[in-house]
């Protein structure tokens, strides 16, 4: 097993966990809300977790919704998946929306909202040419290849 990447945490919140794998080889660690929240149908709304991260250079946290709130009650998150960058210091937000269409959804304090991914990420140099490379692809996009049958 390779070793785990330490990350520090500062808990704003004491009384909240940290955020925690469910599974070992789990990719997302749970977020919990630091707040208690009801959503109506469309409703958006940004919710503390009660962290702030100090991720190394190289590094990024993407903020995920949770599978099973998305399948049971329609929760998601408006700008899935969330960027926290490595030099961000603030407290970490999750931007909740609720898409059901007419239940409303009801969170208490501590209950988990969204999943971290912690990745590796490239810093590029955007450099201007005047034409680029061929490609296979090409232009092709937006269902160039086909879409459903029916
Ligand atoms: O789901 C999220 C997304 C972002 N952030 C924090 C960490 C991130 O580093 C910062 C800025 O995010 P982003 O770059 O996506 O937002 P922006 O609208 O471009 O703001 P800025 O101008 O501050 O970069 O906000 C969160 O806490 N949760
Ligand atoms: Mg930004």
């Amino acid at each position: 097993m390779p070793e785990d990447l330490v990350i520090a945490v500062q808990q704003l919140d004491p009384d909240l966990p940290l955020p925690a794998y469910a599974h070992p080889g789990d990719a997302g660690a749970d977020l919990v809300a630091g707040v208690d929240v009801a959503l109506a149908p469309g409703e958006r709304a940004l919710i503390p977790t009660g962290i702030a991260i100090a991720l190394p250079e190289g590094y990024v946290a993407l903020v995920h919704p949770r599978s099973g709130l998305a399948a049971r009650h329609g929760l998601s998150i408006v700008n899935t998946p969330g960027t926290v960058d490595a030099g961000y210091r603030g407290e970490i937000k999750v931007l909740l929306i609720n898409h059901d269409p007419v239940e409303a959804i009801t969170l208490r304090r501590g209950d988990r909202i969204a999943q971290l991914v912690v990745q590796r990420v490239e810093r590029a140099r955007f450099e201007p040419v005047t034409a680029l490379p061929e490609s296979v692809r090409g232009s092709g996009g937006y269902g160039s290849t086909g879409g459903f049958q029916s």
